[in-house]
C-alpha cells in the first residue's frame, strides 16, 4: 500500500535520501529507526505529501503521493506548531473542519485516556501534555496511513509508558499501517511489528520483530547495537 520507487530526495546539495526502495503492507505497526539526521523525517515527510522526490516515486495505494494525499495519510509532525490560543477542544472543532475523516468522539475518547483537560489553551499546557493532544489529534483521524514523527519526544518516561500501552487500541490495524520514527526504541518495541534502520539516507536493513525475538533470540535494540556497531546479519 505504501512504495516508495527509487526515491532519492535533495536538500540543495544536501542527500537526505538515497536510492530508497519500499514497499509496506497495512496492518502493520512499522518502527523508522536511525541516528539523528539519517533521513527518518523526511521519508515520512515523502509519503505525506509534505515534501517530493528528487527522483523516484512516492505511491500510496497504487496512486503517486501529491499533497491531496493529506485526505488518506494522517501525519504527527516533531514540531510543536499548533496556535497556542487554541484549546485542545478547539483544535478539535479545527481538525473536524478539515478532516471528513476525523472522528471527533475519538479524539475526546483519547483526550480522556490521557487525563487532558479539553477546555485549557494549548499555551498553558506542558510541553508534554501538548505532546499527547497531538498524538490524539493524529490518532482520531480514520484515514489508512498514520505517520508519527517522534510522538514521544518531551514526554517523561512514565507518561511515554501509559501512551505506548493505550496507543495500540486506538489503531485499527484491519485497515491502518503507523509508521513512527522514535529514538525511544526499548519503550516502543513491543508495539512494533517490523523495523527499517536508516543511516545516511539509506535503508540498510529491515527486520521483522518477532523474528528477532524467535528465531535470533534479541530485542530490537541489541539488534540496533549489533546494526551500529557494524555486525550486519
Ligand atoms: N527542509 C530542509 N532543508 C534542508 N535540509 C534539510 C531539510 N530537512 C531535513 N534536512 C536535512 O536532511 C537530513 C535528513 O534530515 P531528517 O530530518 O530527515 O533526519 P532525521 O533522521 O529525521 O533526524 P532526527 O532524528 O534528528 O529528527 C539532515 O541532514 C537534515 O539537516
Amino acid at each position: 500500500m505504501i512504495e516508495l520507487q527509487n526515491v532519492t530526495k535533495r536538500y540543495g546539495n544536501l542527500v537526505a535520501l538515497e536510492n530508497v526502495s519500499l514497499q509496506l503492507e497495512k496492518g502493520k505497526i512499522v518502527g523508522v529507526l536511525g541516528a539523528n539526521g539519517s533521513g527518518k523525517s523526511t521519508l515520512l515527510k515523502l509519503i505525506a505529501g509534505l515534501a517530493f522526490p528528487t527522483k523516484g516515486k512516492v505511491l500510496v495505494d497504487g496512486q503517486e503521493v501529491t499533497r491531496n494525499i493529506s485526505q488518506k495519510v494522517a501525519y504527527l509532525s516533531e514540531l510543536d506548531a499548533y496556535y497556542h490560543n487554541f484549546t485542545a477542544r478547539d483544535m478539535i472543532h479545527f481538525y473536524a473542519s478539515q478532516f471528513i475523516d476525523f472522528n471527533k468522539e475519538k479524539a475526546n475518547e483519547i483526550l480522556d485516556f490521557m487525563q487532558l483537560d479539553p477546555n485549557k489553551k494549548l499555551k498553558t499546557l506542558s510541553k508534554g501534555s501538548r505532546g499527547r493532544v497531538k498524538i490524539a489529534l493524529t490518532l482520531a483521524r480514520e484515514v489508512p496511513v498514520l505517520l508519527m514523527d517522534e510522538p514521544l519526544s518531551g514526554l517523561d518516561p512514565m507518561v511515554r509508558e501509559s501512551i505506548v500501552k493505550g496507543l495500540i487500541s486506538f489503531i485499527n490495524l484491519e485497515k491502518q499501517i503507523v509508521i513512527i520514527t522514535t529514538h525511544e526504541v526499548s519503550e516502543i518495541e513491543f508495539l512494533l511489528d517490523e523495523v527499517i534502520l536508516i543511516r545516511d539516507g539509506k535503508v540498510i536493513e529491515r527486520a521483522l520483530v518477532d523474528q528477532l525475538r524467535e528465531t535470533n533470540h534479541q530485542s530490537v535494540v541489541d539488534w540496533l547495537k549489533k546494526m551500529y556497531k557494524g555486525e550486519g546479519k
